[in-house]
């Protein structure tokens, strides 16, 4: 019931997509029920088990710690998941097994990232690189592990710099809330060990931005999200839910483009 998972109530409270709302979980109990009244659909706010027992399908758009626990309950008991904390799948390739042995679909929308039907095209062939820098404002990355763990004072900057850069799996555990794109990007691609990441803080920057590269037998692929920070967490750029959105359109529809 943050930024993201109020974003998609309200949009399958508006009634465009043939999705029901059938319940929202919140370790708030209590706030999550003031903002669920506010919907029309009134759904129930329930723990998680009798979330996942209501749903077909479950969205996880918390955090990489509490997908640890949604993931397996939710696949165990044979529902689809949806998955926005995409960093927190990159430790568990088991959590694909038990969704194919539940017979059961684990989704991850692009998110806030552009062009991963492309990249899923060139790693049908051979890809040599692919690269992703990310810069943010210093609100988008203030608080991430890594930050404190450097020491970095996000602020101090007065010119675009470089923070960080790595692996897209190292990414993932220094920046957990600020760069699961570059898992996303792993999943279409190569990998997160061999899919490299920069993350750059930009002083008076106003938009998140992702720039990705990929080189192969294609030939080379670019692409570039200017994303506005969503109104209530400035490490969100509003591409996110509503990519989440359109994926939901799409599972519930009979017609799927792109790839
Ligand atoms: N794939 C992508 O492209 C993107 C992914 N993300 C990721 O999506 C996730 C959600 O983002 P966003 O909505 O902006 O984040 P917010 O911080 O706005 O919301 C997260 C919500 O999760 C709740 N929460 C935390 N732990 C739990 C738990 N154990 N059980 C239930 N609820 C919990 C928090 O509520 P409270 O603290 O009140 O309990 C909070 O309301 C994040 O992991 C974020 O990094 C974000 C942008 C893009
Ligand atoms: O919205 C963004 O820029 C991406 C983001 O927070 C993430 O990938 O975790």
């Amino acid at each position: 019931m943050g930024t993201i998972g109020r974003a998609i109530a309200l949009a399958l409270d508006s009634g465009d997509i043939p999705v029901q709302l059938a319940a929202v979980h919140s370790r708030d109990a209590e706030k999550a029920g003031v903002f669920a009244a506010t919907l029309s659909a009134k759904p129930p706010v329930l723990d998680l088990d009798g979330l996942i027992a209501s749903s077909d399908l479950v969205i996880e758009a918390a955090t990489q710690a509490a997908l640890a626990t949604i993931a397996p309950a939710t696949l165990a008991a044979g529902k689809d998941l949806m998955v926005l904390s995409v960093g927190g799948l990159l430790d568990h390739p088991e959590w694909a097994d038990l969704a194919d042995r539940q017979h059961c679909k684990l989704y991850v929308p692009s998110g806030a990232i552009v062009g991963l039907d492309g990249v899923k095209g060139a790693c049908a062939g051979r890809v040599d690189s692919v690269t992703i820098t990310t810069r943010k404002p210093p609100e988008g990355l203030d608080g991430a592990p890594y930050v404190v763990e450097q020491g970095i004072d996000v602020y101090a900057f007065t010119e675009e710099t470089e923070i960080f850069q790595g692996s897209a799996r190292e990414a993932c555990k220094g920046f957990p809330a600020n760069v699961n794109v570059s898992a996303a990007l792993s999943f279409a691609g190569i990998g997160p060990d061999r899919t490299r990441i920069r993350i750059i803080a930009v002083p008076g920057g106003t938009r998140n931005m992702h720039d990705v590269e990929v080189i192969g037998e294609f030939g080379r692929m670019t692409s570039h999200i200017e994303n506005v920070p969503s109104d209530t967490n400035p490490r969100t750029g509003k591409l996110s839910y509503l990519s989440a959105i359109a994926m939901l359109k799409e599972i519930a529809g009979a017609v799927r483009y792109g790839n």
